[in-house]
């Protein structure tokens, strides 16, 4: 079986400057995936056109700056994350060979083995969060999946996240002792009768 390597982490967009290269479907289901996280994220989208639905959107996000023009090197400048989503392939390599020059992590949306991170397929639950990968096999089945979680997790789970978060403020003692009453409060969500 091939090997998944992937490590998953949670990126704080709004203190992150990210380039999106195209505005077409793709470019508008990734800034949408994006700005469903987190309306506040810092997005700059180059692209000769830009979708309606993208124009709308990008509207309703404080930090979501289109920019119409084609691509070029100084685009990459300043940024920590990029997403080449073209529909020109060797464009969306030479946008990859400038974000490896500029040490910047890339995503390109059409050629899995140039992405250095995937996105994730989200379940959101007040507080917690979910991110779900197929390691690029099947973006569908992360997508079914979701749906799933979202049904099977209930709502309440964030009210359990708040009430130990003030357990967790208020429990005394060392490190070790702290954890060990965490673990024994929350035993009872692991606990099958
Ligand atoms: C999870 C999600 C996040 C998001 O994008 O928001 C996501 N794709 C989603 C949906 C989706 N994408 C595609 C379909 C159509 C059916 C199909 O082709 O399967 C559907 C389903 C639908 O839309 O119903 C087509 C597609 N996707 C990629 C390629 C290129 C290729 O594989 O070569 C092609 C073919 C292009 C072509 O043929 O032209 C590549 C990637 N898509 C990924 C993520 C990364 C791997 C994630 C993983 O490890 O599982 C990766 C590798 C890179 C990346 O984009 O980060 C999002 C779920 C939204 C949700 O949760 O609702
Ligand atoms: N990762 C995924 O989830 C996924 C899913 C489906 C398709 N794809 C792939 O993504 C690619 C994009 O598909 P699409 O449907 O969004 O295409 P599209 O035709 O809808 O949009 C293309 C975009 O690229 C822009 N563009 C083209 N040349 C440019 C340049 N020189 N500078 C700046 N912008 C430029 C256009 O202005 C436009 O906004 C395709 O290769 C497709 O196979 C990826």
């Amino acid at each position: 079986m091939e090997e998944n390597n992937l490590f998953p982490v949670f990126f704080k967009v709004n203190r992150l400057q990210l380039l999106v290269v195209g505005g077409g479907n793709i470019g508008h289901e990734k800034v949408s995936a994006i700005l469903s996280n987190c309306l506040d994220a810092n997005i700059t989208v180059v692209a000769t056109w830009f979708l309606p639905e993208l124009v709308t959107l990008a509207k309703t996000a404080p930090n979501v700056t289109l920019v119409q023009k084609p691509f070029s090197c100084g685009d990459m400048l300043g940024k920590d994350l990029a997403i080449a989503a073209t529909n020109d392939k060797e464009l969306n390599g030479f946008i990859w060979e400038k974000a490896k020059g500029s040490r910047v992590l890339i995503n390109v949306a059409d050629t899995p083995e140039l992405c250095d991170f995937y996105l994730g397929s989200v379940v959101q639950k007040g507080n917690l969060k979910i991110a779900i990968s197929t390691n690029g096999k099947s973006p569908t089945v992360a997508k079914r999946l979701k749906e799933v979680l979202q049904e099977a997790i209930p709502g309440s789970i964030n009210e359990v996240l708040d009430k130990l978060q003030t357990i967790r403020d208020r429990l005394k003692g060392d490190f070790t002792e702290k954890v060990k009453q965490l673990n024994q409060i929350t035993e009872v969500l692991v606990k099958r009768d």
